[in-house]
């Protein structure tokens, strides 16, 4: 492949960032949180908060897109520890897909047991209604069909194993949690569980490509997530993740809809609230040593 291309962070470099985190917090995360576009208002929730610009982390990209605001936030969200990344990285901003993924390595060395994603995406599936949150019980890689998977290179056994299992990657009792706190919420009417499909982006889809996809077994359709998801497992934190349908995939030739991100951060304005208040709920129930109350 691209040897040049693939080499990524040692460990010694992530322990290297982690410990510059350390040393400037008192905070010490069990929960890494991820925020996707126009959600990252869940950062805000933290209390006594320490944060630090992505660009004044060592070895930390940058972030690019409009709805990340490019920070680092250390605080504690209903007196859980936590971190939470407000701005995630993107494989079409031009970055190797492990750089995209560092900071999920920079969780574990931080002391993160249990990550929660979440992201913006399209629904192809159309039970799926703009508004509606999807549980991520699986995905599809859809990039790692042509090598662009984060685990390529040399593999590193201090974070985890040549070849990690995937097929529990979306940790089913955290599922469980999060339809039960979604119930408590009243909030069943929108949550739903599906299959989430990773692109490369920033293109959206051609009507063609989402007809596909659906076909395949995608129910909503991103550009982020399963690399950091792999990443995550990887190194044995537990994963968690939704989507935020924020507009739906044009899947009929007659339709006049044309995806766009104004459209996916008003929908994030819209279900931000919500979407707070059930993460931080679930963070409440989440013990340490990954056992859930
Ligand atoms: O996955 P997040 O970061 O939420 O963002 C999603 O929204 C953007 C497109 O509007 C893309 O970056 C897509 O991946
Ligand atoms: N690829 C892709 N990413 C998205 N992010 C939010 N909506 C979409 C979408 O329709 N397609």
């Amino acid at each position: 492949m691209f040897p040049e291309l693939t080499k990524g962070h040692s460990y010694e470099e992530c322990k290297g960032t982690a410990d510059w985190l350390l040393a400037q917090t008192d905070v010490r995360p069990t929960i890494g949180i991820v925020c996707g576009s126009g959600l990252g208002g869940l950062a805000d929730m933290l209390k006594d908060q320490v944060a630090f610009n992505y660009k004044d982390i060592p070895n930390f990209p940058q972030s690019t897109v409009h709805g990340h605001a490019g920070r680092l936030v250390f605080g504690t969200l209903k007196g859980r520890p936590c971190v939470c990344m407000q701005g995630r990285f993107h494989l079409y901003e031009g970055y190797t897909i492990q750089k995209i993924t560092f900071p999920m390595r920079i969780f574990k060395l931080l002391g993160v047991e249990t990550v929660i994603l979440t992201n913006a995406a399209g629904g192809l599936n159309e039970d799926l209604k703009v508004g509606d949150v999807m549980i991520i019980k699986d995905h599809i890689n859809i990039p790692g069909y042509g090598g662009f998977n984060p685990l390529v290179g040399p593999n590193d056994d201090r974070f985890g194993l040549r070849f990690p299992c995937m097929s529990d990657a979306y940790d089913r009792e955290l599922r469980q949690l999060a339809m039960n706190v979604a119930q408590e919420l009243g909030y069943e009417d929108f949550m739903k569980e599906g299959v989430y499909c990773v692109l490369g982006g920033p293109s959206f889809e051609t009507i063609a490509e989402c007809r596909m996809l659906f076909r395949l077994g995608a129910d909503a359709v991103g550009m982020s997530t399963a690399p950091e998801v792999i990443v995550a497992r990887h190194c044995g934190m537990r994963v968690f993740a939704l989507s935020l349908i924020t507009n739906q995939a044009v899947m009929d030739y007659d339709s006049q809809e044309k995806a766009n991100h104004e459209e996916v951060l008003q929908t994030g304005k819209q279900r931000a609230e919500q979407l707070e208040r059930l993460v931080s709920t679930m963070v409440t129930r989440i013990e340490h040593n990954n056992n859930y109350a």
